[in-house]
């Protein structure tokens, strides 16, 4: 990228998150990514070039170690005239959600992140000229805490997602409350993890977007958004999954259509190498905690058929959600447990600020910083080191919860070969793919008491509402007959 000969023109609003504004170029395969900040907040421009060179060096010292390096793009940060900045920030702003606009776009400093777009097949650069299909899928947490230190049994019984849809209601985030159980998709098993993804496309909040070519086809922005359409979905997917086919529409057609997506999700999901150092933390955490969460829909409707609790079929050992859950299970004692840990941290701190740069708590994210995280251990020797290392861990783990699952597809030519990418078959097609995972800044360690208090939230608004409305009748989420049926297809 010439830095230099900037033309706000050729970008285009690609989308943006909490802390993050993402502008993709029209022609190449590449994205600029902004910090973004509340009005008021004042950051200077070394500030600014720090910041982003630690989510950098975070990606490449320690989540491609964990992830594997075909999953992670570190980018780079790249010095843009302000005057670019400032125009862009200007013709973009209309196409902000208002929900978004509450922070706004770092254009003082002139720094950006430039990565490549994971909307797009990674061939880099060059835009391709096949059509392509993106799925971004935001997980979220999929294990139940298996720490003794967690004081709510609620906690052992039911996942964090799914005690959090009831506040994200009551406080008017979303309209209703979603079907998908983050235990569901990672839970190895087809069944579940198809449940799971058709849930994620009847309520997709911030956990689902779908582009096509680069242009966002499906996702909701926020509790105002118009109702999931799932006839204007399938009329988009149907030229990548019935190419030459006749397919009426209709419902009928809908309802293929989306069958096949789902399917060919799963499968790349389920897909991935076991590459470079990623499998350091295979003996550590392991699979702990309960397979299912008790709110899950398709876990209830097995206990509605007298059926046992599903097994946990497991994940291959190489897919990337694997892995990902291992580095969301580096919380190890969750935050009731970390807590304690945290303060002692502070204690430390407030008699030695000087050692802050010692302890890496605002980087360098270096091999040092990556090796500490290997130490499993959870013996408390009463240390600050032991604590720091939690600490560290924690943030890890919180930021492996909150990151993002992209999967590029693009129809294969009859015939031809893949240009080595992998490829996945569906019924009509075949796709070559690319996985990836973005949003993998390291949680800041300032968010520990805001985590501890919204941990409390949550857990106390579920038992006071739904947990007490729960144990005289079914969950209003939850209509019998028709999810007794729904989940049970062969897949
Ligand atoms: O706490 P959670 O689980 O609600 O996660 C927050 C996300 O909300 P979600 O529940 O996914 O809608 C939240 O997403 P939204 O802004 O709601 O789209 C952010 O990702 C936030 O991260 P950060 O503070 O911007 O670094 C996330 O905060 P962290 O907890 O990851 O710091
Ligand atoms: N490299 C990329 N290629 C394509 N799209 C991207 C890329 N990086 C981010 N995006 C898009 O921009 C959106 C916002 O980015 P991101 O999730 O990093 O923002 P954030 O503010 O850090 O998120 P959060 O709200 O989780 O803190 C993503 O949901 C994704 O659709």
């Amino acid at each position: 990228m010439d830095e230099g000969k900037m033309d706000e023109n050729e970008w285009r609003y690609h989308g943006e998150g909490n802390k993050s504004l993402v502008v993709a170029h029209a022609q190449r395969c590449v994205v600029l990514r902004f910090l973004k900040f509340p009005p008021n907040r004042k950051k200077t421009s070394e500030e600014i070039f720090q910041h982003l060179q630690n989510i950098v060096d975070f990606g490449k010292n320690v989540m491609k170690e964990f992830l594997g390096e075909n999953y992670v793009h570190c980018g780079e940060v790249v010095q843009l005239p302000l005057d670019f900045v400032k125009q862009l920030c200007l013709k973009i702003q209309c196409e902000r959600p208002e929900s978004r606009c509450d922070k706004d776009l770092d254009t003082l400093s002139g720094y950006a992140l430039c990565l490549p777009n994971l909307a797009r097949l990674q061939t880099y650069h060059f835009a391709e000229h096949r059509p392509i299909l993106c799925v971004e899928i935001k997980p979220k947490c999929g294990f139940i805490p298996f720490s003794s230190d967690v004081t709510h049994e609620m906690k052992h019984k039911v996942c964090r997602y799914c005690m959090h849809q009831h506040l994200k209601v009551a406080t008017g985030k979303w309209k209703q409350i979603s079907k998908y159980c983050p235990l569901d998709l990672y839970s190895g098993n087809k069944q579940r993890m198809y449940f799971a993804l058709k849930s994620l496309l009847q309520e997709a909040q911030n956990n689902l977007k779908i582009f096509k070519n680069g242009e966002l086809i499906y996702g909701c922005k926020d509790a105002r958004s118009p109702m999931a359409d799932w006839s204007e979905l399938a009329h988009h997917l149907k030229p990548f999954f019935f190419p030459s086919n006749g397919l009426a529409s209709g419902p009928h057609c809908t309802r293929a259509v989306i069958r096949e997506l789902v399917r060919v999700i799963t499968r790349v999901l389920l897909s991935g190498s076991d590459k470079g150092r990623a499998g350091a933390l295979r003996s550590g955490p392991g699979l702990r905690g309960p397979p299912v969460c008790e709110a899950s829909p398709f876990s209830r409707s097995l206990r509605c058929q007298g059926k046992n609790t599903p097994e946990r079929s497991g994940l291959p050992k190489g897919c990337l959600l694997y892995k990902t859950l291992q580095v969301q299970m580096l919380d190890l004692l969750d935050i009731e447990g970390l807590y304690p840990l945290y303060r002692r941290v502070e204690r430390y701190l407030e008699e030695f600020p000087e050692e802050r740069k010692t302890l890496q708590i605002d980087g360098p994210y270096d091999e040092a910083f990556y090796q500490r995280l290997l130490d499993l251990s959870t013996e408390d020797d009463g240390t600050v080191a032991f604590a720091l290392t939690k600490v560290q861990q924690y943030r890890v783990a919180m930021t492996a919860k909150d990151c993002s699952i992209m999967i590029a597809l693009s129809p294969c030519l009859q015939d031809a070969s893949s240009d080595q990418r992998p490829v996945v078959p569906s019924s009509r097609s075949r796709f070559a793919f690319s996985v990836s995972v973005l949003d993998l800044d390291l949680k800041p360690y300032e968010s520990i008491p805001h985590q501890y208090k919204l941990d409390g939230k949550i857990v106390n608004y579920y038992l006071k509402t739904v947990h007490a409305k729960d144990a005289t009748m079914m969950s209003t989420r939850f209509k019998e007959s028709e999810d007794c049926t729904l989940v049970l297809h062969k897949v």
